[in-house]
């Protein structure tokens, strides 16, 4: 569908504002006619039949009533055009930020988070001009000159054709210029994303390029992107310049073509002044509407680029996991089975197959350690585990009902997951612990805290659980932060925990800690842990050795030390790093 239609089909109550538009543009053209008509008789009644002030006073009151209109009727316009515009731009962004939230990491990660951050709040915004100013100017141009045109027709005929015939330069010069225009102006959203997706890629990874010294490339690349944006944006103003003027052009000659008629009739005695004058006054209002809507045309073709993107990421299909077929109630109180299960990243030629039929089984009350060297599938079994993508191949079953028949979002309550890197959002400590039950009490709270080890760091801060993480607030160390997403596990009190390596990069004193907490978490739970380290695997009840997405062994850490080659290999390799 064509984005113009789908951005006025699919914003709700957009029709009622649609509606209110046109009621104000055809008061707007009834207004302009009565204008026009009143001042013409003013000045035939004062220089003409020589009237003097009493005699014209109504009509000077008429015209002065009319003004008021006007002028209320603009106040009007804003009011409608304002609240259409806020109206889309809530509700795109609501169900943009909806469809990134249930397209899932799996689809976020593929794509630069600067542009999905421009997309969603520079995107959203250029929605203004359109809904703001292009749609009502549509109905203005709509409604204004064909009432005009009827007052002209009703004054004189012959004016009235000479206007009709005229009146298709502007939009036949405003659609020659208009596809030029759209597909620069595409160009240029593009290369503002990119500009947006450089700049945030430079924020993330400041401490990388200071540390690398990159900076100096990466300021480069941005400067060659802004040199691009100007020379596209700088493209698109003479699109737009070279438009007004010929815009201008067309309704100037238009108009002069017109006039020049009328004078004649008016020498040859054909037409009297009064006709002439009425005529006169109405021909700049039969334009302005079509003038204005040119510039409006320009100022929104950066809303329909931006549009286009917008409705590419709410048309990606979405994960199966959220379809109604998903109608089972998740349990999970006897154990977790894979089999067969097998995924594939990407389609057709970028097709990248990672797990080959991996089977095993969780039991409840166990802990089972994923292993294997980098790269062989360890954190993609977690996301299917997690339900950020489904299986290409084979099912996942908790107490023998396949995952896939029931919503992710249901099956997400029964999982806690301690991510290697845990976000901190800008809040609270309380409500970044609360994160998966914002409606824990307090109490909870505190005891999630204390059995992660958390409580004494948070009571030594003068606001305590009331303090601001992030920005311009505290920040946490690596071990608090783990501690942290620890609580938060505490607190969602699931029957399954998948433990994403959550003691890397840590110190001996905090290590210790988060290994205490994890221990406490773990016991009476069903937990995988993805093990990226060795020792914190070595007290799992089972291991499952993975090798370029192969179960290649299953056993206890003695077991797969005496019969699995590769698990020997990498255990002597980690005891030699932790050596030296
Ligand atoms: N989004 C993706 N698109 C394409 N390939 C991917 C994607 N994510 C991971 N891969 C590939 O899948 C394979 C398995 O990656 P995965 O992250 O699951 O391994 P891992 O065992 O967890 O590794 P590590 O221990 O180093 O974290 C790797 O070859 C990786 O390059």
């Amino acid at each position: 569908m064509n984005i113009s239609k789908r951005l006025m089909s699919q914003v709700p109550h957009m029709r009622g504002y649609m509606l209110g538009m046109i009621a104000l543009a055809m008061l707007a053209g009834t207004f302009v006619v009565a204008q026009a008509f009143s001042i013409n008789q003013i000045i035939t009644a004062a220089f003409l039949a020589h009237q003097g002030l009493q005699q014209v006073a109504l009509l000077l009151l008429f015209l002065l009533l009319v003004i008021l209109g006007r002028a209320l009727l603009s106040w009007g316009n804003e009011v409608i055009n304002n609240r259409a515009s806020v109206q889309a731009k809530t509700y795109l962004r609501q169900r943009l930020l909806g469809q990134l939230l249930a397209l899932g990491p799996a689809y976020t990660r593929q794509e630069r988070s600067g542009e999905l951050a421009s997309t969603f709040v520079e995107g959203t915004e250029a929605l203004d001009a359109y809904f703001g100013q292009f749609l009502p100017q549509i109905f203005a141009t709509a409604c204004i000159p064909a009432i005009v045109l009827v007052a002209v027709f009703a004054t004189d005929v012959l004016s009235g054709v000479a206007l009709l015939l005229m009146a298709p330069v502007l939009p036949i010069l405003l659609a020659l210029i208009g596809k030029k225009a759209n597909a620069l102006n595409k160009q240029q959203w593009k290369q503002l994303s990119v500009l947006s997706a450089h700049f945030l890629d430079i924020m993330q990874g400041m401490v990388t390029l200071k540390q690398f010294g990159g900076s100096h490339a990466q300021r480069d690349t941005v400067k060659q992107v802004s040199e691009q944006f100007r020379k596209v944006t700088m493209k698109v103003l003479r699109v737009a310049f070279l438009s007004a003027f010929v815009m201008e052009m067309g309704a100037t000659i238009s108009m002069a073509v017109i006039a020049v008629e009328i004078g004649m009739r008016l020498l040859a005695g054909q037409m009297s002044f009064a006709t002439a004058f009425l005529v006169l006054l109405l021909m700049p209002e039969f334009y302005q509407p079509l003038r204005m809507l040119g510039t409006r045309f320009h100022a929104s073709m950066e809303s329909t680029a931006a549009a286009e993107r917008i409705f590419a990421i709410l048309d990606e299909p979405l994960p199966a996991s959220s379809g109604a077929a998903c109608a089972a109630t998740p349990a999970l109180r006897h154990e977790l089975r894979f089999e067969d299960v097998s995924y594939t990243y990407g389609s057709g030629a970028e097709e990248r197959p990672v797990l080959h039929n991996v089977t095993f089984t969780l039991k409840a009350g166990k802990k089972v350690a994923l292993v294997g060297p980098s790269g062989s599938g360890k954190s993609t079994l977690a996301a299917l585990l997690l339900r950020f993508m489904e299986p290409t191949g084979g099912t996942i079953l908790a107490d023998d009902v396949p995952l896939s028949q029931m919503t992710a979002q249901a099956w997400r309550e029964l999982v806690s997951w301690v991510p290697q890197r845990p976000y901190l959002f800008n809040t609270t400590l309380a409500e970044n612990i609360r994160l998966g039950r914002p409606d824990a009490p307090m109490d909870e709270v505190v005891a999630a805290a204390k059995r992660a080890r958390l409580h004494e760091f948070v009571q030594s801060l003068s606001q305590g659980y009331q303090t601001v993480i992030g920005e311009r607030g505290l920040s946490l160390s690596g071990g608090q932060i783990q501690r942290l997403s620890l609580a938060r596990a505490f607190l969602n009190n699931t029957p399954l925990l998948i433990l994403d390596e959550a003691t890397a990069n840590l110190d001996s004193v905090n290590e210790k800690e988060v290994l205490q907490a994890m221990e406490d978490l773990m016991r009476e739970r069903m937990t995988l842990i993805i093990a990226h380290r060795l020792h914190t695997v070595m007290q799992a009840d089972q291991l499952v050795l993975l090798d370029k997405g192969r179960v290649v062994g299953i056993g206890t850490h003695e077991e797969l030390l005496a019969k699995a080659g590769l698990y020997r290999q990498m255990v002597l390799a980690y005891q030699r790093k932790e050596v030296a």
